[in-house]
């Protein structure tokens, strides 16, 4: 029970809802000390990523407190998954309204609490601050890899091929429909959207298994042919990505019905949270494997090519251009 004619206070809140979130995590120190501290096993890397989301421009003020948790949770695994990475722990800083009730923060620690024995990460320490601006949260998280071998965004080469796991383009759509401009009766497509729009599969057990096969990797957060451009900028190559080629949900498939401007939007939208990763055609068998084995799709896209660094030509089913008139997400 929280009651906000008591309220906890900055430290009586960090007790409460943030120190059994530690618990699991000795660096962390109980939440006691200045800062966390912990060592890295021989042989083994630090991986250091951080993303932050505000309301109003990552989610809805009004979304479930526990969804606002899985997606900041899930945007950062995402991050670490791209680099070949293992979770291991991470940082959290809550910038709150001071007038929020106390039973969001419950929600959103629960959450948090949820995604932690999901996904095998914890707690190591954070900040606290009020805000007069929107909600705004941020997490930096920790993983290991093996030395040398975090897979960097311009390890691609012309010849290689591209590829993607899962499927793009339903978080896009489900956005769409969350902003009332997409009306998707069938009550199943609608849900499988905006589920994965709210909370998005961050592909942890595919990311360290690319090492050794993955030339360069990255995540899709900004939007495909957006990022796209950036591994192949990186990469000092151009690509070719056949749109038809991309995979797509059922509910995905049913929400754009053949038409080219919902797939310019799938391919564009953004907030997919995939691994988008080169390798030589000579890694299809291995990765055919690697697919099965994790029961994660992966499907071949398209390829690099020599050209001006970041060009992205996007083709249709029939070799036409298809028309964009954007490549993806930018904050400015
Ligand atoms: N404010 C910042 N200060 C320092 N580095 C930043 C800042 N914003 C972004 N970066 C760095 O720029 C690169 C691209 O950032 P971003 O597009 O946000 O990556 P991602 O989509 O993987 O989160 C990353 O290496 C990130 O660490
Ligand atoms: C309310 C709301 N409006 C718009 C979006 C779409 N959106 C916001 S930020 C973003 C791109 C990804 O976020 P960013 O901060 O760029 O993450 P990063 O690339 O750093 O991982 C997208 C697609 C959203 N998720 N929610
Ligand atoms: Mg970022
Ligand atoms: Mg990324
Ligand atoms: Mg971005």
């Amino acid at each position: 029970m929280t009651s906000q004619s008591h309220p906890l206070g900055e430290f009586g809140r960090i007790a409460r809802f943030f120190k059994p979130l530690a618990a699991g995590f000795p660096g962390a120190r109980g939440l006691r000390d200045d800062a966390a501290v912990f060592g890295v096993p021989e042989g083994r890397e630090l991986v250091v990523t951080t993303d932050a989301m505000v309301a109003g421009v990552h989610f809805f003020p009004d979304d479930a407190p526990a969804d606002i948790a899985a997606k900041l949770m899930r945007s950062n695994l995402s991050d670490l998954a791209a680099m070949g990475a293992e979770p291991l722990a991470y940082t959290l800083v809550t910038a709150l309204p001071r007038g929020l009730d106390e039973s969001w923060l419950e929600a959103f620690a629960a959450g948090l609490g949820e995604e932690q024995h999901r996904f095998g990460i914890a707690l190591a320490g954070g900040d606290s601050v009020s805000t007069s601006g929107p909600i705004t949260l941020s997490v930096t998280a920790f993983g290991l890899v093996p030395t040398g071998c975090a897979l960097p965004r311009w390890g691609g080469q012309p010849g290689d091929r591209v590829f993607i796991t899962g499927s793009i383009g339903d978080a896009a759509l489900g956005l769409e429909i969350a902003y009332g401009r997409l009306d998707v009766p069938d009550e199943e497509t609608r849900a499988h959207l905006l589920r994965r729009m709210r909370r998005p599969d961050p592909r942890i057990s595919v990311g360290p298994r690319l090492i050794g096969l993955a030339s360069g990797a990255m995540d899709v957060s900004d939007g495909l042919v957006a990022d796209l451009g950036h591994l192949c900028e990186e990469s000092g190559c151009a690509a070719l990505l056949r749109a038809d080629a991309v995979p797509l949900s059922d509910a995905a498939r049913g929400a754009i019905d053949g038409d080219p401007v919902r797939l310019a939007l799938a391919i564009t939208g953004g907030d997919d949270y995939e691994l988008l990763f080169t390798a030589p055609p000579s890694a299809r068998d291995a990765l055919a494997a690697l697919a099965a084995e994790c029961g994660v799709a992966i499907t071949e896209i398209g390829e690099l090519r020599p050209g001006t660094p970041g060009d992205v030509a996007v083709l249709d089913a029939s070799d036409a251009p298809l028309p964009l008139t954007r490549r993806g997400w930018d904050h400015f």
